[in-house]
């Protein structure tokens, strides 16, 4: 598939086979979802379907709330790992999972995510070995899961089916972050049909007035992506997100969650200080799972480190 390469100034990712990839939103529109009043105890779970991305936030908002919201790669180490993740990231509280598809070719991840990946692909993880775990655990879970996906994949595929399949399991969000924004058109429309938000991205270097588009058109969250390259902890989170984040709320009132680079709990204080209604963790998360010496202890590692993330939020 040809990328369509635009003068935008998304992410600028070197990729082997197509050069440099940008990384685009897409628009999409916003879908309503009944509001989740309480958290039940885990024994009712699957009698309370799960609220969507627009909603959650909505309910964080008025607790004063700031959402957490953890990212994780199907099949690493293995997938009843994931599905034993999944649970424990939401009964830790996690209020949206991000749980990323593995692909072969993924970009815009740096070498931990690249690494799960690898991993999760070289078990045999497919896309239908995903779906038959998720249709087990969504029910089970309080939180919506937000599907994360390279864009080739989806067209494999094919989109309407993509859409409709990953909604039958339950699937509120997706997130595609290497789409080229002219390609969107057809994502939105099947995410619609399908009652899925689709989340966009914006970046450090994007001008205002694309940022101001991809705010607009965004549905479920504002994904604002701290900084330039590629994802991975970083030490520290960049102040210029304070900024970004000031920017990016005078353009809309739709929520806003940070994410690359934050990987401890004054990382997460921090950010929540600057106004963030969502930080987003991936590669402290996803290197502690799969590089643990047993499942067992990476989801009780798992544990520890989630409550002492969720911990520092308000
Ligand atoms: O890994 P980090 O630096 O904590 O960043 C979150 C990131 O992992 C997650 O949101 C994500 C995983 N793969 C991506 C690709 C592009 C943008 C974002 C992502």
């Amino acid at each position: 598939m040809a990328i369509a390469l635009k003068s935008s100034s998304f992410l600028q990712l070197k990729s082997k086979s197509q050069g440099h990839l940008l990384i685009t939103p897409f628009n999409s529109q916003r879908v309503s979802i009944p509001s989740r009043t309480f958290k039940p105890p885990m024994a009712t779970l699957s009698a309370i379907p799960s609220v969507g991305l627009s909603e959650t936030f909505a309910r964080l908002k008025k607790q004063g709330k700031v959402a957490f919201i953890p990212y994780i790669t199907a099949g690493d180490p293995d997938l009843s790992t994931t599905a034993a993740a999944l649970k424990v990231l939401d009964s830790c509280g996690s209020d949206i999972i991000e749980l990323g598809l593995p692909y072969s070719d993924p970009l815009a991840d740096g070498p931990v995510i690249q690494a799960a990946a690898t991993r999760a692909l070289a078990r045999g993880t497919n896309f239908n070995a995903i779906l038959s775990m998720l249709k087990e655990v969504v029910p089970q879970l309080s939180c919506p899961l937000a599907l994360f996906s390279y864009y080739n994949p989806i067209l494999k595929r094919g989109i309407d089916n993509f859409m409709s399949t990953v909604k039958d399991v339950g699937i509120h969000g997706l997130v595609v972050p290497d789409v080229p924004l002219e390609e969107t058109e057809i994502l939105r429309n099947e995410a619609v049909k399908n009652n899925i938000e689709l989340v966009l991205l914006t970046t450090p270097t994007t001008p205002t007035d694309r940022m101001k588009a991809i705010v607009e058109a965004a549905e479920g969250f504002v994904y604002l992506v701290s900084s330039i390259g590629v994802t991975g902890a970083r030490v520290s989170v960049s102040g210029k997100v304070q900024t970004l984040l000031h920017d990016i709320k005078e353009a809309t009132s739709k929520p806003v969650a940070v994410g690359f680079g934050i990987s401890k709990p004054e990382h997460v204080k921090q950010v929540a200080g600057w106004g963030a209604d969502g930080v987003i963790v991936g590669s402290a998360i996803v290197k502690l799972l799969g590089e643990a010496k047993s499942p067992e202890e990476g989801l009780k590692e798992l544990e520890i480190f989630t409550k002492s993330l969720k911990s520092a939020l308000p």
